[in-house]
């Protein structure tokens, strides 16, 4: 008896909270609330919030199409999020007092750890569903509308959660750099996280090929020539994009002139607008076709069984994952882009486009509505 009463309950307050918008936030006010922060506002607008944005998204996997929520990792990230929306569900009408904001710091962690593993999950029910239906293309344009969506959804929650327990909790292993505003750098200097990326992606390009294209960098600030290119960005986004994109390039240049004494380098240009930040990559990888592009970013085409640790002990360079649509995601999420121009025979650009101004970075955020609830009734 208490079960069902608990279940109609949920389901209550999951249509209540489903049916405010998420409210996005610019980085200008991430910024600006964390350089004189107030723990209480922040409670009081995240025990909303938080709710809102994850009703968001359930609505969203109770639609998809049977043969995937049913399988056990498409069912046991459904479960996370059930449990995570209950955990918040606690707070909703508290008297706030110091206890009760320890509490929800501890929770926001506990939430945090238990959807660490969401993307692996959900290739993992990805891969169930291939393995044991028939995946009609509607099935697959609603998989791939839908797993943007919760990424993007998943990437704006995390920020939150990010913001508040590194601005407010008490974990001693952050090493809290001054200068940054939980996860936001103020002065996030381009060209360093770009060295990072690559000195990392080569590291993996040496152990698998014993050998890695050099990078030629170069900057371009339009209105400061000799000022270093610097947004106020989080480092950690910039750095997912750029490792990503620098390993791609690697394993085309290396596949395509890997027989050679020499590899051509990688070029990085980095530029600074009135408007936009750029970061384009480029390589002599041979390139790909037009036609091959989308795939690229194809969760479907992407999802393929994970070559076993053991069976291969280098993790081969690009390997099958969701690095480029997330990273795509990550560059949109505050209004910018991830753009690859391939020419094929020859070599690829991939451009990241970030927002110069923070004042123009607002989240993006899917919204539950008639329209996206339609594309699902309409592609299943
Ligand atoms: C879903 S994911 O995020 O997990 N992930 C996406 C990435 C994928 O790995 C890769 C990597 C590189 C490439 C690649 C090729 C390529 O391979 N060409 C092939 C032909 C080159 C000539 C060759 C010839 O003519 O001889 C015949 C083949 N060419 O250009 C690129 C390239 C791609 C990106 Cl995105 C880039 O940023 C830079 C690049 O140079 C493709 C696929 C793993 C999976």
């Amino acid at each position: 008896m208490r079960t069902t009463v608990a279940v109609r309950n949920i389901s209550k307050m999951l249509d209540h909270f489903s049916q405010y918008n998420p409210s996005p936030l610019s980085i200008k006010q991430f910024i600006d609330f964390g350089r004189n922060p107030c723990e209480r506002t922040s409670f009081t607008f995240l025990r909303k919030e938080l709710p809102v944005r994850l009703a968001n998204i359930m609505k969203e996997i109770h639609l998809l199409p049977e043969n995937l929520l049913r399988t056990p990792s498409a069912n046991l990230v459904n479960q996370w999020y059930a449990q995570s929306f209950k955990d918040l569900l606690k707070f909703k009408d508290l008297e706030v007092s110091d206890k009760i904001l320890t509490q929800f710091c501890e929770s926001l962690i506990m939430i945090r750890n238990r959807h660490s593993d969401t993307v692996q999950t959900m290739a993992q029910g990805v891969l169930e569903l291939k393995e044991n239906y028939p995946v009609d293309q509607q099935t697959e344009n609603s998989i791939q509308y839908f797993l943007d969506r919760l990424y993007m959804s998943r990437i704006s929650i995390r920020m939150l959660i990010n913001q508040h327990t590194l601005l407010f909790g008490t974990d001693l292993n952050v090493t809290s750099n001054s200068r940054h505003v939980g996860s936001i750098d103020p002065n996030c200097d381009v060209v360093s996280i770009v060295r990072d990326a690559y000195e990392n992606a080569r590291f993996l390009c040496d152990q698998y090929y014993l050998a890695s294209p050099e990078l030629q960098l170069f900057e371009h600030n339009r209105n400061m020539p000799n000022a270093p290119i610097q947004v106020v960005y989080v480092p950690s986004h910039l750095y997912h994009m750029l490792f990503e994109l620098f390993k791609n390039s690697m394993r085309a240049v290396m596949e395509f002139h890997g027989d050679k004494e020499t590899v051509p380098p990688v070029v990085a240009n980095i530029s600074l607008g009135n408007e936009d930040v750029c970061i384009k990559v480029s390589d002599i990888g041979g390139g790909i076709a037009r036609s091959q592009i989308e795939l690229l970013f194809n969760y479907m085409y992407s999802t393929a069984p994970q070559p076993s640790k053991s069976a291969s002990p280098t993790v081969p360079l690009a390997g099958y994952g969701y690095g480029l649509p997330l990273s795509r995601l990550y560059a949109r999420y505050l209004q910018g882009d991830l753009v690859l121009q391939s020419c094929e025979g020859f070599g690829t650009d991939a451009v990241v486009y970030l927002k110069a101004l923070s004042s123009e970075a607002n989240e993006l955020l899917p919204v539950f509505n008639k329209t996206s609830s339609r594309f699902y009734k309409t592609t299943i």
